[in-house]
């Protein structure tokens, strides 16, 4: 394992140099991996697993969008893709790919199922550090371990396809086999991982929850609807908000920020830009500071957790779900968007 230094911090890192995907087949060559689940991320995993040369099978619903997805996808009925109970059986690494809700309905099934030695993985510590409130509580004779992308089970697949690999979390909750670390480190490397980040189960989806609901998704929309409306309050043209609110942002400076890091980025725009932007950051850090102090503790209080089992246990969460996403694309903003990307060479 590899020790880099993060701003002065020593960490450990997996690296694919020191754990090639020849080493991975080589530790899971004896295992069936059980792929539970055919939503986002059990694609993405199950594929790159196959296209990796590993003993793969899917498990899923049969008569469902999933199932026929999976079939699409080049998984055979009755050889590599079967009922969940089927797989679960079959599976002597059981990867558990249902969405965190309906993990707690099916519990009781995977449990009968997790025989000594064999393994169980997931893709988020949320099972396990809230099992109070899921009751996922695993027999202490099988392996209990995580590998959480940092990503889109979409992009994994996309930058596996394009020869990278999208970092990843792991974490060892229960060694019982003594191999756990092992298997772990070869899912990780098989599922498409660039890098390995070592973490536990309780740092992952505390850190998962809070940034998915900030930064990354919550508090981006925030931020984009508060100053598009300001400029739309001013006279702005909607193109014109949508623009300096978003396209400038994901088209042009974001991808100079992933590249070489912020100050990067303001140095290649105007002094100017610089002048104002170095002025005003620290007073947006201050303002949402404290959101994001309340959001943590939500989290951590377990309060964040409940309420996505309480909405996503709902026989039409889906629907629901799909009520809100159409609010957003609906608004003026995201319709100004549409319009604004279809303008994008690719798109015309
Ligand atoms: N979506 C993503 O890209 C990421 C997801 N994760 C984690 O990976 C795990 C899987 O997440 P997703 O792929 O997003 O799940 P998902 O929401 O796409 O659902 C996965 C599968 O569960 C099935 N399912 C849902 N409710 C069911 C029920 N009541 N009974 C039987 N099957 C049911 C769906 O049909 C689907 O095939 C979760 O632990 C999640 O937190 C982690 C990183 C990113
Ligand atoms: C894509 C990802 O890592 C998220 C945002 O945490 C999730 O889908 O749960
Ligand atoms: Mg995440
Ligand atoms: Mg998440």
């Amino acid at each position: 394992m590899a020790k880099l230094n993060f701003g002065g911090v020593e960490e450990n890192v997996v690296t694919r140099e020191e754990f090639p995907l020849k080493k991975a087949q080589e530790v899971l060559k004896d295992e069936v991996v059980a792929v539970i689940g055919y939503g986002v991320q059990g694609p993405g995993q199950a594929l790159n697993q196959k296209d990796n040369g590993i003993n793969v099978i899917v498990g899923q619903r049969k008569n469902s969008k999933s199932w026929d997805k999976a079939v699409a996808d080049g998984f055979v009925p009755g050889e590599t893709l079967f009922e969940i109970e089927e797989a679960l059986e079959k599976g002597t690494i059981i990867c558990y790919l249902l969405s965190d809700a309906a993990q707690i309905e099916y519990w009781p099934k995977v449990k009968q199922h997790l025989t000594p030695g064999k393994a169980l993985y997931f893709s988020h510590g949320f099972g396990i550090t809230f099992n109070e409130r899921t009751g996922i509580v695993p027999p202490a004779d099988v392996d209990v371990f995580l590998v959480a992308p940092k990503g889109s089970g979409t992009s994994l697949r996309r930058m596996f396809l394009q020869d990278r690999g999208l970092n990843s979390s792991f974490a060892v909750y229960q060694d019982a086999t003594g191999k756990a670390r092992e298997r772990v480190t070869a899912l990780g490397i098989a599922i498409g991982s660039g890098y390995l980040f070592e973490t536990d189960f309780k740092k992952e989806v505390y850190s998962d929850l809070a940034g998915e609901r900030g930064t990354l998704m919550g508090a981006v929309q925030g931020i984009f609807a508060a100053q598009y409306d300001v400029l739309r309050k001013n006279g702005h043209s909607p193109s014109e908000a949508f623009n300096e609110t978003v396209e400038e942002l994901t088209q042009s400076l974001m991808p100079l920020v992933a590249e070489n890091g912020m100050d990067w980025m303001y140095a290649n725009c105007s002094t100017t830009a610089q002048r104002g932007a170095l002025d005003w950051w620290k007073r947006f850090r201050d303002a949402t500071s404290p959101l994001f102090e309340e959001l943590y503790d939500n989290v951590a209080a377990g309060n964040e957790a409940q309420r996505s089992i309480d909405s996503n246990s709902k026989p039409d969460y889906r629907e629901n779900l799909e009520v809100e996403l159409t609010e957003l694309r609906e608004s003026e903003m995201w319709k100004a968007g549409k319009t604004v990307r279809s303008l994008r060479p690719e798109n015309n």
